[in-house]
């Protein structure tokens, strides 16, 4: 389950963080004792266990416990679905939205458990083209669809904030298995993603 309260946070995970923070505060030349630094440490080591708690949540389970027989066999899309991660490589956010579609072979999956699954995978470290290939493994998988498609679009913090600075490059990444493999199915999905539809 995803933390709902402060409560919940690993007691000995949140000290131990805690303790380093305090320590990279003060090594980034701040006064980790001035009082507005006070709670930083801890805040940030249960903002940081949030936005990982993904390591401690099995997908697979979250599809499965919703999924129904049913004969319906069109493409089924779930579109601009909100995508926050971090990159493995500067622990940076990237943020943008994932598109996924799977045409049902004997079974619909619960429509919430797709955006669930995206921020199990979304809330661990990674990179983006990791993360699409996560999650359109576990749909194959799990639901065993005639064919699922996932694309994520995503602005990378890392890229903006420092690096090569660049404000408005955006990354797409794309994975296609079983019928969207065929290129008919594929421009279909594609065309009902674009935006203004
Ligand atoms: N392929 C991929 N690369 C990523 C992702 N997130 C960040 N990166 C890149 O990871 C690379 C790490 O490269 P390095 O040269 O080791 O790191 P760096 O010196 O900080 O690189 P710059 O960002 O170019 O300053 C950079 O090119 C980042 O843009 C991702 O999701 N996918
Ligand atoms: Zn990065």
């Amino acid at each position: 389950m995803p933390y709902r309260s402060f409560e919940e946070y690993n007691m000995q995970v949140t000290d131990d963080v805690k303790d380093r923070y305090k320590h990279i505060i003060s090594d980034l030349g701040e006064n980790p004792d001035r009082e507005g630094l006070l709670k930083t440490p801890e805040r940030a080591a249960k903002a940081m266990q949030f936005l990982t708690q993904g390591y401690h949540q099995d997908p697979e389970e979250i599809l499965r416990s919703a999924m129904f027989k049913e004969s319906y066999d069109e493409m089924v899309i779930v579109k601009d679905i909100e995508v926050y991660s971090l990159c493995e490589h500067h622990i940076l956010p990237f943020f943008g939205k994932a598109h996924i579609a799977y045409i049902p072979n004997g079974y619909i999956v619960g429509l919430s458990k797709l955006p669930r699954i995206v921020d199990v995978f979304a809330r661990r470290l990674q990179v983006q083209e990791r993360l699409t290939e996560q999650i359109l493994d576990c749909i194959n998988d799990t639901l065993r669809p005639q064919g699922v498609a996932v694309v994520i679009e995503a602005s990378h913090m890392c890229m903006m904030m420092r690096g090569v600075q660049k404000q408005n490059s955006i990354t797409t990444t794309s994975g296609f298995r079983g019928q969207f493999e065929k290129i008919e199915t594929r421009n279909e999905f594609l065309k009902l993603i674009a935006p203004n539809r």
